[in-house]
């Protein structure tokens, strides 16, 4: 598996273009009949995208982990972003339309994947799959694709009008660290977490889907006085370390998954930023 070290936020300013991408943004994981792992080491979380595009996938265990199997001393949240999928845990089995979240708590040991229309209009399954360490086992629990708690924000009079589907966090699916869901833009609202934050006792990693192939997204970056930007396509994820803001600009419409890991687990527990306070 890729390793990324971490990084603090006086190393910025002397990255160019290729580094900030080497370093925050992850191009490629999904590739039709292969997972693909990154751990990045802000918070010890490892991304991994699991495309079962013409067979079922099995999710084995990797050096950089030391462990038996993967979830032996983990936890990970898991997104659809592709066409229907399954997920079978110790031998239960999860179907998972697109944009549906199953939680897997520490201990499971067999777990594959597998594409159920891989014809469809959304094609195969895509499972993103972001894991942390956990001290203990919660349920694997299944949230069907919109449900969890869901919050309306922004406005379209600032092209920020978004749905964000709260799936595991503290008053919802329970976890050890693992927060996370999905955020939806309106037609028309390109804006995402604008106004920006930070919160310095979490990390976050965004994944950028539904956006279309010829669309980017612009993702700024950085300490929110000395930002920086990506330019990131579609199932393109982007780490962010505690310090960094991520807040982003499609040209168009698009979704994000969000996943964040550390010190709490409060949603809110954030450090605003008016934008004319960035530079
Ligand atoms: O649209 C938004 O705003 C978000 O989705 C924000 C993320 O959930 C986030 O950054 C949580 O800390
Ligand atoms: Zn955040």
């Amino acid at each position: 598996m890729e390793q990324r070290y971490a990084t603090s936020p006086e190393h910025v300013p002397g990255m160019d273009t290729a580094e900030l991408r080497g370093r925050y943004l992850v191009q490629d994981l999904f590739a039709a009949d292969s997972i693909n792992a990154v751990y990045t080491h802000h918070d010890r979380v490892v991304l991994v995208g699991i495309s079962p595009a013409t067979k079922p996938l099995t999710l084995g265990t990797y050096p950089e982990i030391r462990s038996e199997y993967f979830f032996a001393h983990r936890e990970g949240g898991i997104v659809n972003v592709g066409g229907a999928g399954s997920i079978t845990v110790d031998g239960d089995e999860f179907v998972l339309a697109k944009g549906a979240c199953l939680y897997i708590g520490r201990g499971a040991q067999a777990v594959s994947f597998a594409s159920l229309d891989d014809e469809g209009e959304n094609g195969p399954a895509a499972f993103y799959l972001v894991s942390a360490p956990a001290h203990t086992t919660y349920p694997t629990t299944l949230v069907a694709p919109g449900q969890g708690t869901v919050r309306e924000l922004g406005d379209p009079l600032t092209s920020n009008r978004r749905t964000l589907n709260q799936y595991i966090h503290e008053n919802g699916v329970k976890s050890c660290q693992i927060v996370m869901g999905v955020t939806t833009l309106h037609p028309g609202s390109m804006w995402n977490t604008m106004p920006a934050h930070t919160h310095d006792r979490r990390m976050e990693a965004y994944l950028y889907f539904d956006l279309p192939p010829q669309a980017r997204v612009i993702h700024i970056m950085g300490e929110p006085t000395e930002t920086r930007h990506l330019v990131v396509g579609n199932r393109e994820a982007i780490i962010s370390p505690s310090w960094s803001v991520h807040s982003g600009v499609g040209s168009e419409s698009y979704s994000f998954v969000w996943a964040m890991a550390g010190e709490n687990q409060s949603f809110d527990d954030m450090d605003g930023f008016s934008i004319a306070d960035m530079r």
